[in-house]
Protein backbone atom coordinates (compact mmCIF):
# COMPACT_ATOMS: atom_id res chain seq x y z
CA UNK A 1 0.00 0.00 0.00
CA UNK A 2 1.23 3.90 -0.64
CA UNK A 3 1.11 5.67 2.31
CA UNK A 4 1.37 9.21 2.98
CA UNK A 5 2.67 9.87 6.72
CA UNK A 6 1.61 14.26 6.26
CA UNK A 7 2.32 16.58 9.62
CA UNK A 8 3.02 19.73 11.08
CA UNK A 9 5.75 19.76 13.58
CA UNK A 10 7.32 23.28 15.22
CA UNK A 11 9.92 21.68 17.27
CA UNK A 12 10.48 18.41 16.45
CA UNK A 13 7.92 15.90 18.58
CA UNK A 14 5.45 15.14 16.39
CA UNK A 15 8.05 14.49 13.56
CA UNK A 16 9.72 11.90 16.40
CA UNK A 17 6.80 10.07 16.34
CA UNK A 18 5.85 10.24 12.72
CA UNK A 19 9.50 9.04 11.97
CA UNK A 20 8.78 6.07 14.18
CA UNK A 21 5.39 4.79 12.71
CA UNK A 22 6.77 5.45 9.13
CA UNK A 23 9.89 2.98 10.40
CA UNK A 24 6.79 0.51 11.73
CA UNK A 25 4.66 0.58 8.36
CA UNK A 26 8.18 0.26 6.15
CA UNK A 27 9.06 -2.97 8.09
CA UNK A 28 5.99 -4.46 7.28
CA UNK A 29 6.92 -3.93 3.81
CA UNK A 30 4.51 -0.34 3.02
CA UNK A 31 6.02 2.27 0.40
CA UNK A 32 5.86 5.30 2.90
CA UNK A 33 6.45 8.74 2.32
CA UNK A 34 6.74 11.09 5.18
CA UNK A 35 5.84 15.01 4.15
CA UNK A 36 5.72 18.05 6.19
CA UNK A 37 3.17 20.67 5.83
CA UNK A 38 4.83 24.23 6.66
CA UNK A 39 3.62 27.79 6.91
CA UNK A 40 5.31 30.87 5.21
CA UNK A 41 6.02 32.44 8.92
CA UNK A 42 5.98 29.25 10.99
CA UNK A 43 6.24 31.55 14.09
CA UNK A 44 3.55 30.69 16.58
CA UNK A 45 2.70 34.36 16.96
CA UNK A 46 1.93 34.33 13.67
CA UNK A 47 -0.62 31.67 13.76
CA UNK A 48 -3.72 33.72 12.93
CA UNK A 49 -2.27 34.74 10.18
CA UNK A 50 -1.30 31.52 8.62
CA UNK A 51 -0.38 30.90 4.86
CA UNK A 52 0.94 27.77 3.91
CA UNK A 53 4.64 27.19 2.28
CA UNK A 54 4.80 23.60 2.06
CA UNK A 55 1.42 22.04 0.60
CA UNK A 56 2.01 17.92 0.43
CA UNK A 57 -0.47 16.59 -2.00
CA UNK A 58 -2.49 14.18 -0.85
CA UNK A 59 -3.76 12.10 -4.27
CA UNK A 60 -1.02 9.57 -4.57
CA UNK A 61 -1.71 8.15 -1.44
CA UNK A 62 -4.29 4.89 -0.27
CA UNK A 63 -4.01 5.41 2.84
CA UNK A 64 -3.02 9.39 5.15
CA UNK A 65 -1.74 9.61 8.41
CA UNK A 66 -1.57 12.98 9.68
CA UNK A 67 0.23 14.12 12.65
CA UNK A 68 0.40 17.48 14.36
CA UNK A 69 0.88 19.45 18.20
CA UNK A 70 -1.88 21.00 20.10
CA UNK A 71 -1.81 24.72 20.34
CA UNK A 72 -3.74 26.60 22.55
CA UNK A 73 -6.08 23.71 23.55
CA UNK A 74 -6.84 23.54 19.82
CA UNK A 75 -5.16 21.37 16.19
CA UNK A 76 -2.46 23.62 15.21
CA UNK A 77 -3.62 26.75 12.97
CA UNK A 78 -1.43 24.92 10.41
CA UNK A 79 -2.32 21.23 10.10
CA UNK A 80 -6.04 23.08 10.19
CA UNK A 81 -5.48 25.17 7.39
CA UNK A 82 -4.09 22.22 5.52
CA UNK A 83 -6.57 19.99 6.41
CA UNK A 84 -9.23 22.55 5.12
CA UNK A 85 -8.39 22.71 1.96
CA UNK A 86 -7.95 19.20 0.67
CA UNK A 87 -9.69 18.11 -2.31
CA UNK A 88 -11.62 15.09 -1.58
CA UNK A 89 -10.27 11.96 0.20
CA UNK A 90 -13.82 9.37 -0.95
CA UNK A 91 -12.50 6.04 0.00
CA UNK A 92 -9.39 6.70 1.66
CA UNK A 93 -8.30 5.07 4.91
CA UNK A 94 -7.19 7.88 7.28
CA UNK A 95 -5.45 7.80 10.87
CA UNK A 96 -4.51 11.07 12.95
CA UNK A 97 -2.42 11.68 15.83
CA UNK A 98 -1.40 14.76 18.16
CA UNK A 99 1.62 15.62 20.35
CA UNK A 100 0.96 17.69 23.34
CA UNK A 101 2.41 19.29 26.19
CA UNK A 102 0.71 18.73 28.92
CA UNK A 103 -0.56 15.50 30.46
CA UNK A 104 -4.07 14.95 30.29
CA UNK A 105 -5.49 14.52 26.82
CA UNK A 106 -8.46 16.57 27.80
CA UNK A 107 -5.90 19.30 27.47
CA UNK A 108 -6.13 20.19 23.96
CA UNK A 109 -5.36 16.49 22.66
CA UNK A 110 -9.14 14.97 22.34
CA UNK A 111 -10.39 18.45 20.78
CA UNK A 112 -7.21 18.55 18.14
CA UNK A 113 -8.25 15.16 17.33
CA UNK A 114 -11.87 15.32 16.91
CA UNK A 115 -11.18 18.39 14.55
CA UNK A 116 -9.50 16.17 12.82
CA UNK A 117 -11.69 13.49 12.64
CA UNK A 118 -14.21 15.98 11.55
CA UNK A 119 -12.03 17.69 8.59
CA UNK A 120 -11.35 14.55 6.92
CA UNK A 121 -14.79 12.78 7.59
CA UNK A 122 -15.98 16.05 5.49
CA UNK A 123 -13.50 15.17 2.79
CA UNK A 124 -15.40 11.64 2.54
CA UNK A 125 -12.24 10.20 4.35
CA UNK A 126 -12.77 6.67 6.80
CA UNK A 127 -10.74 7.13 10.04
CA UNK A 128 -9.19 3.57 11.32
CA UNK A 129 -7.25 4.99 14.35
CA UNK A 130 -6.18 7.97 16.14
CA UNK A 131 -3.85 8.37 19.34
CA UNK A 132 -2.42 11.29 21.43
CA UNK A 133 1.00 11.81 22.95
CA UNK A 134 1.28 13.53 26.18
CA UNK A 135 5.27 14.79 26.12
CA UNK A 136 4.87 15.04 29.60
CA UNK A 137 3.72 11.86 30.89
CA UNK A 138 6.04 9.67 33.07
CA UNK A 139 5.95 7.01 30.63
CA UNK A 140 5.83 8.96 27.36
CA UNK A 141 7.71 5.90 25.39
CA UNK A 142 5.46 3.02 26.18
CA UNK A 143 2.80 6.08 24.98
CA UNK A 144 4.73 6.71 21.98
CA UNK A 145 5.25 3.00 21.27
CA UNK A 146 1.37 2.35 21.97
CA UNK A 147 0.47 5.40 19.27
CA UNK A 148 2.85 3.51 16.88
CA UNK A 149 1.13 0.04 17.40
CA UNK A 150 -2.35 1.53 16.58
CA UNK A 151 -1.28 3.08 13.95
CA UNK A 152 1.05 0.97 12.38
CA UNK A 153 -1.67 -1.72 11.82
CA UNK A 154 -3.49 -0.85 8.60
C1 LIG B 1 1.84 28.12 20.52
C2 LIG B 1 1.80 26.82 21.28
C3 LIG B 1 0.65 26.48 21.99
C4 LIG B 1 0.60 25.27 22.70
N1 LIG B 1 -0.56 24.93 23.36
C5 LIG B 1 -0.63 23.73 24.01
C6 LIG B 1 -1.85 23.32 24.66
O1 LIG B 1 -2.88 24.00 24.64
N2 LIG B 1 -1.87 22.11 25.30
C7 LIG B 1 -0.77 21.29 25.35
O2 LIG B 1 -0.85 20.21 25.95
N3 LIG B 1 0.39 21.65 24.73
C8 LIG B 1 0.48 22.84 24.06
N4 LIG B 1 1.65 23.19 23.41
C9 LIG B 1 2.78 22.25 23.42
C10 LIG B 1 2.86 21.40 22.16
O3 LIG B 1 1.59 20.86 21.82
C11 LIG B 1 3.82 20.22 22.34
O4 LIG B 1 5.06 20.69 22.78
C12 LIG B 1 3.94 19.43 21.06
O5 LIG B 1 4.45 18.15 21.33
C13 LIG B 1 4.84 20.14 20.05
O6 LIG B 1 4.92 19.37 18.88
P1 LIG B 1 6.03 19.68 17.78
O7 LIG B 1 7.38 19.56 18.47
O8 LIG B 1 5.85 18.63 16.75
O9 LIG B 1 5.80 21.06 17.28
C14 LIG B 1 1.72 24.40 22.71
C15 LIG B 1 2.87 24.76 21.99
C16 LIG B 1 2.92 25.95 21.29
C17 LIG B 1 4.17 26.31 20.51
Amino acid sequence: MKIGIIIHSHSGNTLSVAQKIKDRLAAAGHSVNLEQVTAVNGDPKEARNVQLKDIPDTSKYDLLIFGAPVWAFSLSPVMKLYLSQLPSMQGKKIGCFVTQQLRFRFMGGNNAISQMKKACQSKGGSIYETGIVNWSHKQREARIEEVVQKLGEV
